[in-house]
C-alpha cells in the first residue's frame, strides 16, 4: 500500500515523571509541566499508561490530559472493562491496548491479539465508535500482524523492548535479527492498510535504524527521556531524540 507519509511523528511518554510524583506522594514534579514542555519542545503527541495498579499515572491524570492537551492523547491501557469505560469517557485520540502483568517491572511483550481475537474485536468496537483510534502493542510477529488487521485495529505499535535489550546486552547479532523483524512487520503491517508506530526503551543509540524504517509514522519514547532530562533538561533531551529521528529519516 502506497500512503502518503509526513515527518515521523513523536509521542513523549510522561509516566516516569508520575512514577518520581508518587516516590513521594506529593504533586511534584507534575506530568502536566512534563507535557506542556514536551509540546514546546516538539513532541507531536503525549503518551500516557494508566496501570491497573496505578503505579504512576492516576485516574485523574488521564482525565486532564484529556483537556489540556493541544496534542493528541495515547492513553496506553489494558483492555479490560474498567479501561474501556475509562476511555469511553476520555474520549482520548487514541487508546493503545498493552498486555499488563502486576509483577512486571515493564511492559514485557505484546498483546496476544491471535488467542483473543474474538474478544478483543468487540472490545475495541466502541472505542472507535467515539473516535478514538485503536492502536494493538504487538511484538514483531506475523501471526499477530495478520489478527491486529483481521479484528480491524485502526493502527499497531511494534514493540521495540527486546531490540534494544539485546542492543544493550551487547548480544549484536541477535539485535540484528530482531531489528530485521521489526523491519519486516512493519511493511507487512503497511501492506495489510494498518497504520505503524514503535516504541519501548529507545534510546538515542537505538533509535536511529527504527526511525529510518519506512513504513513507521510514530515512536512513542519515555522512560530514556525522562532519565535524560535530568542531566540536559527535559527540552533538550526531547530535541535531541527529535534531531536524531529526523536525521535518521533524511
Ligand atoms: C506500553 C509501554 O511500553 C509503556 O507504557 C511502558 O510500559 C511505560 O510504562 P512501564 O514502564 O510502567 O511499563
Ligand atoms: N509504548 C511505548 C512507550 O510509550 C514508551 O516506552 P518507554 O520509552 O517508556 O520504554
Amino acid at each position: 500500500m502506497t500512503r502518503p507519509r509526513g515527518p515521523l511523528r513523536l509521542g513523549v511518554n510522561i509516566d516516569h515523571v508520575a512514577t518520581l510524583r508518587n516516590a513521594r506522594g506529593g504533586s511534584y514534579p507534575d506530568p502536566f509541566r512534563a507535557a506542556r514542555l514536551a509540546e514546546e519542545a516538539g513532541a507531536d503527541g503525549i503518551t500516557a499508561h494508566l496501570r491497573e495498579d496505578r503505579r504512576h499515572i492516576r485516574d485523574s491524570d488521564i482525565s486532564t490530559l484529556g483537556s489540556m492537551l493541544s496534542v493528541p492523547l495515547n492513553f496506553e491501557m489494558a483492555a479490560t472493562e474498567e479501561m474501556q469505560a475509562i476511555a469511553l469517557r476520555t474520549r482520548p485520540h487514541a487508546v493503545c491496548l498493552v498486555p499488563e502483568r502486576r509483577e512486571e517491572r515493564t511492559t514485557e511483550g505484546g498483546l496476544d491479539v491471535a488467542g483473543d481475537a474474538a474478544r478483543l474485536k468487540d472490545y475495541i468496537a466502541p472505542l472507535r465508535e467515539v473516535g478514538a483510534r485503536v492502536s494493538l502493542f504487538i511484538a514483531a510477529d506475523p501471526v499477530q500482524v495478520e489478527a491486529a488487521a483481521e479484528i480491524g485495529a485502526d493502527v499497531i505499535e511494534l514493540h521495540t523492548g527486546a531490540y534494544c535489550d539485546l542492543h544493550a546486552e551487547g548480544r549484536l547479532q541477535e539485535r540484528d535479527t530482531e531489528f530485521a523483524r521489526l523491519r519486516d512487520m512493519a511493511a507487512k503491517a503497511d501492506t495489510l492498510g494498518l497504520e505503524v508506530h514503535a516504541g519501548h526503551g529507545l534510546a538515542y543509540d537505538t533509535v536511529g535504524p527504527v526511525a529510518a524504517i519506512p513504513q513507521i509514522v510514530e515512536l512513542n519514547i519515555g522512560h530514556f527521556l525522562i532519565g535524560e532530562a535530568v542531566f540536559r533538561g527535559l527540552k533538550p533531551a526531547i530535541a535531541e531524540m527529535r534531531r536524531l529521528m529526523d536525521e535518521a529519516r533524511a
